[in-house]
Formats: C-alpha cells, structure tokens, sequence
C-alpha cells in the first residue's frame, strides 16, 4: 500500500487555479522528486500534503488513512516531516534546543527520550560541533542542515524537502546529498521540489513535472527529462 496518496487534488487561491486535479501514489521509502518553472505550484502542492491549505477537492491520504481534515500538527504526529524553502528555525535558540522542539512537539516523544534522538540526528546531519550555536548566527549550509534536521526530530516516515539545495556551493550541495541519502537509505520516503536537477536526479528514482498546477508527467527521471514536452516548458528548448 502507498504510504501517501493524493487523489484528485485541487486548489484555486480566487481564480488562481494553483492545484489542478493531481493524483499520484508515494511508495513507503520511495524517492519522489518535483520539478517545474517558477509559480507552478510546487509548495502550494507541499502546504497541500501538510495540512497548512486544505485542498478545494479531492484527499490526502497517509497509510489508507484519511487525513484531508487533519491539522499540521496531527499530520506532523502521523508521520509527514517538512523542511521550508526559506528555513525557519527558532533564531534565539541554540542548534540543538531547535531540535529538542521539534522532537518533544511534532516527534512527540517524552522528556527522557528527546536528547538521544537529537544526538544523533546532530551527528547525522553533521551539525553536532555547532549544537550549541544560536541558530540565527549560522551561515547558509549550516542554516540548510538545521532545516533539514528539524524535519528529522518530528520523525517523520514521509519527509518533504522545499528546493533545499539552492543557494549552496557545488560542495555544499554534495554535502547536503550526502545526509539526503543516508535519510533515505534509513528507510524514510522522500519528496523533494529542486531546482538544482543533477541533485535531485543522483536522489530520486521518480520525477514529476508540474506545470501551472497540473501534473504534466511522472516517470523515470531520463524518460521525463528527455520527453519533448518537458524539455520545452521546463527547459525552454524547443522540441
Ligand atoms: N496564499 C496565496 N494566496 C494567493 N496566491 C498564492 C498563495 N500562495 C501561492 N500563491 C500563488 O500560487 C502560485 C503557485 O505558487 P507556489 O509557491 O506554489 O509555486 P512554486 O512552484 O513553488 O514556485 P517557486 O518555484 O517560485 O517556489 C503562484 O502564482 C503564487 O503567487
């Protein structure tokens, strides 16, 4: 059974048809990636998964289950983990307080389970020299790890990441893949918007291509890439 399923899933912001009619199943650990040009729905598509916008039409389901009604909160508890394309961590707090309250409120787990829990998303992310650094003086990879860490103590079996390779250094982002993979390696299922392609590609083994809103197609990422329709909305070149 999926682990996540949309099923006919739209939303209008006024006559704005942002989410047109998109379907597709996410298999438990599975890698998906999404692409398309600038406003073509990709975080609507996100805050769609986690609750922060209702969809007009259709559900969301996690496990078979549901959750269309749910709140953030209760989709985060189920299962559903976000990094933000701008991060946003807490900025007074320190690297690894960020990760306790990711842990205690979304992760749910108890006062005596969180410490070891964010031990080892620190060292995993490679953020464990800098636990104790306010967040808010952190530099952009540092502030992408922390991103993505937060995303890590809600625990999630789902994890959606918002174009979080963009703005590094080609090393950088090596880095970065670097801990993506070992996430996925762990058995986490993974949805990944990116604009950085040769990232995204060395990830997943699913593309789609949104184009204003709509699902213009899923597949291998070399058949999608190579498909004339995509190389000309999304590329520019002419088929
Ligand atoms: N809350 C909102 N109210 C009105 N319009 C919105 C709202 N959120 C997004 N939009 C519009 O919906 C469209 C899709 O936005 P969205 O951010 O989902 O696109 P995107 O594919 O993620 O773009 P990008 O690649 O630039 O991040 C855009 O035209 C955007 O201006």
């Amino acid at each position: 059974m999926a682990i996540l399923s949309l099923q006919n899933v739209s939303k209008s912001f006024g006559a704005l048809k942002v989410t047109q009619e998109v379907s597709f199943d996410l298999a438990p650990g599975e890698a998906l990636g999404i692409i398309g040009p600038n406003g073509a729905g990709k975080s609507t598509l996100f805050n769609l998964i986690t609750g922060n916008l209702r969809p007009d039409q259709g559900a969301i389901l996690l496990d078979g289950r549901d959750v269309t009604g749910e709140t953030p909160m209760q989709r985060c508890a189920s299962g559903i983990g976000r990094s933000f394309q701008i991060p946003q961590p807490f900025d007074h707090l320190s690297v690894y307080e960020n990760l306790l309250v990711a842990a205690r409120f979304g992760g749910r787990l108890t006062a005596a389970e969180a410490p070891a829990h964010c031990a080892d998303i620190l060292r995993r992310t490679g953020l464990a020299a800098l636990a104790d650094r306010k967040a808010g003086g952190l530099p952009l990879l540092n502030r992408k790890r922390l991103e993505l860490a937060r995303a890590m103590a809600t625990r999630p079996r789902v994890i959606l990441l918002d174009e979080i390779a963009g703005g590094l250094t080609e090393g950088e982002c090596v880095e970065l893949v670097a801990t993506i993979c070992d996430i996925h390696a762990q058995g986490t299922a993974i949805i990944w918007i990116e604009h950085v392609l040769h990232a995204l590609t060395s990830v997943v083994s699913r593309l789609m291509v949104l184009n204003f809103g709509r699902m213009l197609m899923i597949g291998a990422p070399d058949a999608v890439m190579a498909a004339p329709e995509v190389r000309e909305i999304y590329l520019g070149i002419e088929a």
